[in-house]
């Protein structure tokens, strides 16, 4: 798995509520934390260029909890790639970093595009399938 940096990132706040008693930050946290990092992204690019996204849904998701997030270390830098993109869906990898830069957890997940009223996938529009074929470049450049 890559600790490259990703083509979008932004920092997130730990809340107090995330530590368990032994002062770790919970399994759950890091799906919100990635969830939060992947709704950034889809406002700072899609939304920002114009255009109108249908629903997506998480088809899959897979976590890989590498090191703890201990108590005093209160942000986490998400660095986020497209790791692939299809006709109706495209994978993102989300790489949570502590405040040292180290990784503490890798995240991919699928999202589908989605009909709400049928409840069947939808085909991406494709200027938005192209804004994301040229983030997967972007990222296996850095590779
Ligand atoms: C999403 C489904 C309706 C799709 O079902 P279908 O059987 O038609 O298709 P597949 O699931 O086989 O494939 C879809 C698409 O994904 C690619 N894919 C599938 N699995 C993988 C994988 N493991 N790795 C990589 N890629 C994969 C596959 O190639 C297909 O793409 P193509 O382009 O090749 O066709 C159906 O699966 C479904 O309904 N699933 C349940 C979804 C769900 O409930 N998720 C739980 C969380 S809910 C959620 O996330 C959610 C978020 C929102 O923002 C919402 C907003 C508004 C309303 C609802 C929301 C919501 O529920």
């Amino acid at each position: 798995m890559s600790p490259r940096a990703g083509n979008y990132s932004c920092e997130l706040e730990i809340r107090w509520s995330d530590f368990d008693q032994l002062g770790e930050v919970t399994d759950s946290t890091y799906i919100e934390l990635a969830r939060e990092a992947r709704l950034r992204f889809v406002k700072d690019t899609w939304i920002r260029r114009g255009f109108t996204a249908p629903p997506m849904v998480v088809r899959h998701l897979e976590v890989d909890y590498l090191k703890p997030l201990l108590f005093g270390r209160e942000k986490v830098k998400v660095e986020l790639t497209v790791q692939a993109v299809t006709a109706s869906s495209y994978t993102l990898r989300h790489e949570l970093r502590d405040e040292r830069g180290d990784v503490v957890a890798v995240v991919d997940s699928v999202l589908v595009a989605f009909d709400v009223d049928s409840r069947r996938q939808v085909e991406l529009e494709p200027a938005l399938q192209l804004m994301l074929t040229e983030y997967q470049a972007a990222a296996d450049g850095e590779q």
